[in-house]
């Protein structure tokens, strides 16, 4: 009998799931809203009208809503995100704990082309037809009328920031907790609103639906249930009344929670450097896939991989090459040598027995530029073996591997840390089966190097400093080298494992080579070497004297 029961019910199980997937399928919208979610690979979350805007498109509205707070982050990015979540509260959430968010990659902005008229068309899906877009007309009452503060404005009512500030008391009842949460909203418009006597209306919205992610989950927000108001506070154009209004609201402590590791600062300056590349006329996506694909100009390629197996020492059986780093500066030890010049050191270690030749290209925090790789490269072009060239920055999108092609490189950097998992993905394959390059993926704990083997990448650097503190543990490579050894032997793959950073010394490359490392990366030291001097430290850091 029961066995009965069991094949009724999983037949009504199957009837019921055969049902939903058919009718979602029914559901799933528009033609133009199937060809985005090919496009994007997702289906793009219809953007919900969930506050009051005088704005006329939700969409934009949303990505106005965490412009405004963010401002750091490109639109497109923004964008993009919504796409995902359709959610302004996650959006900005990601923003908070992450410090950025994804460039969005280049099907999103043929859907979504970049339109110097309103930021309504800008943001609208191309292939949406006029019609279709929502109009919200809808007369919407004020923050003051909405929390029916109009008496205690009349009555000149001010509260002071402090006040607002505090830590949220959880209680007892949850009708008090009802009346304390009305009353921390009112004091947040009022305190918000007294100084200029005006505020940004949305902006402090926001502030409030995000400061209530569910009533009962008040307590446990960080910073006392401000969270949404040190996002407003956030370094940002004070264009908007609200922002520069709601930013000494915010507790001190939250202030410091909310400081942004140096890796997320780069990566944010980095964004913004690459959609102003995209946006300069000669330099587009489109001029790109031109000059690589169409008149295929960029320099020839070597592979990355062969490079790093010659070395002076191949003959031996611990041979282990060397990545030497053309690096004026950095944000850890600012200034090293600003008047070193790409073109003559890429010659230097070359002609030192370098197998690679890493080019930092990063302008803010390290000076270094595009150009410092493509003469670099040019220096070196006679020499038959020359080193491999790898673009050494900060990559968040495929059009700076295009521009690392263009420029000259047979690598790119990709760092585990700075990118999602999917991102990740996406961007080696770009750089393998798209560009030809096999990238050196740069890990700094287990978590990262079982990424970095899943993704099947075929040379590893650990980097000795942590990115986000700048500390430069040289035990770090050797406590994961074992890692990728035991990979290799089961897999039979022979992943080439590289230390970087902080090596500077003949006994720091023999622990690693005694460690199956594969290659160093080094940059100050080779950089801080007496002039003339640089090939005789080579040598000697190498052991190669004798070759
Ligand atoms: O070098 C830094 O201060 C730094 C800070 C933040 C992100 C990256 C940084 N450096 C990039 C590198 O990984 C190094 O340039 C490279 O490994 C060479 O290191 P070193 O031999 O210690 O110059």
């Amino acid at each position: 009998m029961s066995e009965v029961v069991n094949v009724l019910v999983a037949f009504a199980v199957i009837i019921f799931l055969f049902r939903w997937i058919t009718n979602s399928g029914n559901d799933s919208g528009t033609d133009e809203q199937r060809r985005a979610a090919t496009m994007l690979g997702f289906r793009p979350k219809s953007v919900t009208p969930e506050m009051d805007s005088a704005l006329t498109n939700f969409n934009d509205f949303q990505i106005e809503s965490v412009s405004v707070m963010f401002p750091d982050i490109p639109t497109p990015n923004i964008h993009y995100d919504l796409l995902r979540t359709g959610n302004v509260e996650l959006t900005t959430n990601k923003i908070l704990e992450r410090g950025f968010l994804e460039s969005p990659p280049g099907a999103f902005h043929t859907l979504y082309p970049q339109n110097s008229g309103s930021s309504a068309q800008a943001t609208r899906p191309a292939a949406q037809g006029a019609g279709s877009s929502s109009i919200h007309t809808k007369k919407t009452p004020s923050l003051i009328q909405r929390y029916h503060l109009e008496d205690r404005v009349e009555m000149g009512e001010t509260v002071e920031e402090e006040k607002v500030g505090g830590k949220a008391t959880w209680e007892d009842s949850p009708d008090k907790r009802e009346a304390s949460l009305k009353e921390r909203k009112a004091q947040m418009i009022l305190a918000a609103r007294h100084p200029g006597g005006g505020f940004g209306h949305h902006q402090l919205a926001l502030a409030i639906r995000l400061d209530l992610p569910g009533r009962d989950e008040i307590s446990w927000w960080p910073c006392g249930g401000l969270k949404a108001l040190a996002l407003a506070s956030l370094p940002s154009r004070p264009v908007i009344p609200g922002t520069v209004l709601l930013a000494p609201l915010i507790p001190e402590k939250c202030q410091k929670r909310r400081l942004r590791t140096i890796l997320e600062k780069i990566y944010a300056q980095r964004a913004r450097d690459v959609e102003l590349a995209k946006s300069t006329p000669g330099t587009t996506p489109e001029d790109m896939r031109v000059y690589l694909d169409d008149l295929n100009i960029a320099p020839t390629l070597i592979s990355f991989v062969d490079r790093l197996k010659r070395n002076p020492g191949s003959s031996s059986s611990s041979s282990i090459a060397l990545m030497s780093e053309i690096k004026r500066a950095s944000p850890s030890k600012g200034d090293i040598s600003l008047s070193a010049n790409a073109a003559s050191q890429a010659l230097t270690y070359a002609l030192s027995g370098a197998s690679t030749i890493s080019v930092l290209t990063e302008p803010t925090w390290f000076k270094g530029t595009l150009l410092d790789l493509r003469l670099a490269r040019q220096a070196v072009d006679s020499i038959p073996t020359r080193p491999a060239f790898l673009r050494k920055d900060f990559i968040l999108d495929e059009y700076q591997i295009d521009e690392a092609r263009l420029f000259g490189a047979d690598t790119v950097l990709l760092i585990v840390a700075m990118l999602e998992p999917q991102r990740l993905k996406v961007l080696y394959e770009y750089s393998t089966k798209v560009r030809g390059m096999e990238p050196l993926v740069e890990v700094n704990n287990a978590e990262e190097m079982k990424q970095a083997l899943e993704l099947g990448a075929r040379v590893i650097g650990v980097n000795n400093r942590n990115l986000h503190d700048f500390n430069v543990d040289m035990g770090t490579t050797s406590r994961l080298a074992d890692i990728v050894l035991e990979h290799n032997k089961k897999s039979g793959k022979e992943t080439i494992l590289c230390a970087l950073s902080g090596i500077s010394t003949r006994e720091d490359v023999e622990v690693y080579r005694n460690q199956g490392v594969g290659a160093v990366l080094v940059g100050e030291a080779l950089m801080r070497a007496p002039k003339g001097q640089t090939e005789v430290f080579i040598k000697n850091l190498l052991g190669w004297e004798s070759s």
